[in-house]
């Protein structure tokens, strides 16, 4: 536990990235408290993603530090970052699509940093529940009954409409036990039956005690549901509060208003 007053599970401080000339993220700093449904959001080019693939070591910032749980885990690979029990969504590769769906969360998640995810969660790593093949297995299932996907455990990945697709990539980074999800746009192309289901999910995975942040263009979708709202714009931090705070911001409707808004 954190002796702070607040318990900040993630502290990104001062964070920068640089691409050639252009800047991404120019001095972003704020803190998620464990526990916290925060959504992250911005107009295009914002700086969100970029901050995103900062946190999950995806990138390596130029400047500033990432804490997470009072390690620092700035620079560090993806896989690293996933040991710690910070984990974002991947998407399914097309070669995984022609697995089942219970293969797929028994297999590594797609790429390089995948696979070193899946060697993160095998032997003695973290909670040690997932030591051995069979509590693979029974970790999936109980997956798959979390999310209602049982009945498609034998169903290839790629037959899977994309909100089940989506329940399905959320089931793979849970998997590696994770205490902090990192989504980005979770509900792209999710019709809105899955996305209500999607989005009890997200609400009971909170309740379990497990902190959230998500990147998501749907508006209503983070005000009806987010504890807090962290918007960005130009690389930089432009708001930070409840939702009710950010509808009523002048400079985020200032900044959703202008030329870069969707
Ligand atoms: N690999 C890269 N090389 C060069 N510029 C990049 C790269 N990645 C992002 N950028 C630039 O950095 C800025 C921030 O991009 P980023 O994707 O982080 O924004 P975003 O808020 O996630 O946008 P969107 O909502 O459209 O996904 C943009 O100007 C983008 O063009």
């Amino acid at each position: 536990m954190s002796d702070s007053p607040t318990d900040v599970v993630l502290d990104v401080d001062s964070l920068e990235k640089h691409f050639g000339g252009i800047t991404a993220v120019d001095g972003a700093s704020f803190g998620i408290e464990r526990g916290e449904f925060t959504g992250l959001i911005g107009p295009n080019g914002a700086g969100k993603s970029t901050t995103f693939n900062c946190i999950a070591g995806t990138l390596s910032p130029s400047a500033g530090t990432v804490t997470f749980d009072d390690t620092d885990v700035t620079g560090m690979e993806p896989y690293q970052v996933a040991n710690q029990g910070l984990v974002r969504t991947f998407q399914i590769a097309r070669e995984l699509s022609e697995m089942t769906v219970l293969e797929n969360l028994m297999l590594a998640p797609p790429g390089q940093e995948g696979e070193k995810l899946w060697k993160a969660v095998t032997p003695g790593v973290r909670s040690g529940v997932v030591d051995q093949e069979y509590d693979v297995r029974e970790r999936a299932w109980e997956m798959l009954e979390f999310f209602d996907i049982d009945h498609l455990a034998r169903e290839q990945a790629g037959n899977l409409s994309g909100g089940q697709r989506k329940l399905l990539e959320l089931a793979r980074a849970l998997m590696t036990e994770p205490e902090m999800l990192l989504l980005d746009e979770p509900f792209a192309g999710v019709n809105p039956t899955l996305q209500n289901k999607l989005v009890e999910h997200l609400h009971d995975l909170i309740d379990d005690g497990y902190t959230v942040l998500i990147v998501e263009h749907d508006m209503d979708v983070i005000m009806n549901n987010c504890e807090r709202v962290i918007v960005m714009h130009q690389g930089q931090i432009l708001a930070d509060g409840t939702p009710a705070d950010i509808k009523g911001d002048e400079r985020v409707i200032d900044a959703y208003l202008g030329g870069d808004a969707e």
